[in-house]
């Protein structure tokens, strides 16, 4: 489903004509087989975002290969990328990233509201994805009316509306107390199970990278393959 091959990324840091280029992904290799947990366990600085951002077509590598579902992601132009973006990803992060002006119902449902699906199909999806992560009795929540394990199902569901095969999850949990996380990691696993969406979970946390299928060790922009845990 995502097969990563030999990626090399730098970046140029410091004054415009004096920039210094500095490895950040170095021969990059990692199989994700449809339907898995694999998590990509790292420190801070290690290299996790840019390999997700890479991924995602966010940015492109200076060499080597992305192929996602049969399709190869760096020789895409930026609109194939949306498209593919729109077709095949959802989303999460640490922080939520929800509408704060939009309920919780509101916020599920906006990314049919843009891809222009119907009221009455709208309506019918949102339903069964606030039931699938638990949120049907607080629907007409604000996010700031919404603890934070509730705010992360809501991002949960807004990424998945759009029945993509693949959710991309950058600390998910990093936001959360270790009960709440627990919940989220459950309900990540369930989701995982009932529909087989393949999940891509970056994380500085072993205990989140244990809930994995397999996890993948990142140090300095190097990657190597971890135990396999049986979840
Ligand atoms: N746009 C950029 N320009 C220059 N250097 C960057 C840029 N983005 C990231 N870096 C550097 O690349 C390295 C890897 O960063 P990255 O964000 O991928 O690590 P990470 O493992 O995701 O860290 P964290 O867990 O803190 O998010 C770091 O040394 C960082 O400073």
């Amino acid at each position: 489903m995502i097969a990563i091959h030999q990626l090399n990324h730098t970046f140029a840091i410091g004054k415009k004509g004096n920039e210094k280029k500095v490895p950040v992904l170095r021969n990059v290799s990692l199989d994700v087989a449809e339907g898995e947990i694999v998590a990509i366990l790292g420190k801070s600085g290690s290299g996790k975002s840019t390999l997700l951002n890479l991924v995602a077509g966010f940015m492109s590598p200076d060499s080597g290969t992305i192929q996602v579902n049969r399709q190869e992601i760096t020789s895409k132009n930026e609109t194939e990328k949306s498209n593919f973006r729109l077709q095949n990803y959802g989303f999460i992060f640490q922080s939520f990233q929800l509408m704060p002006g939009l309920t919780a119902f509101e916020n599920v449902e906006l990314p049919l509201k843009l891809q222009g699906v119907k009221k009455v199909e709208r309506q019918a999806r949102v339903k069964e994805m606030l039931t699938q992560v638990g949120l049907l009795e607080v629907e007409d929540h604000y996010p700031n009316e919404l603890s934070g394990g509730q705010q992360q199902r809501v991002s949960i569901g807004r990424a998945l509306i759009g029945k993509p095969s693949i959710l991309l999850a950058d600390e998910p949990t990093g936001s959360l107390d270790s009960e709440t996380e627990q919940e989220i990691l459950q309900l990540i696993q369930l989701l995982n199970e009932r529909f087989g969406i393949t999940f891509v979970i970056i994380t500085h946390d072993e205990e989140v990278a244990r809930t994995a299928h397999r996890q993948y060790r990142m140090h300095d922009g190097a990657i190597t393959e971890e135990a396999h845990y049986v979840s």
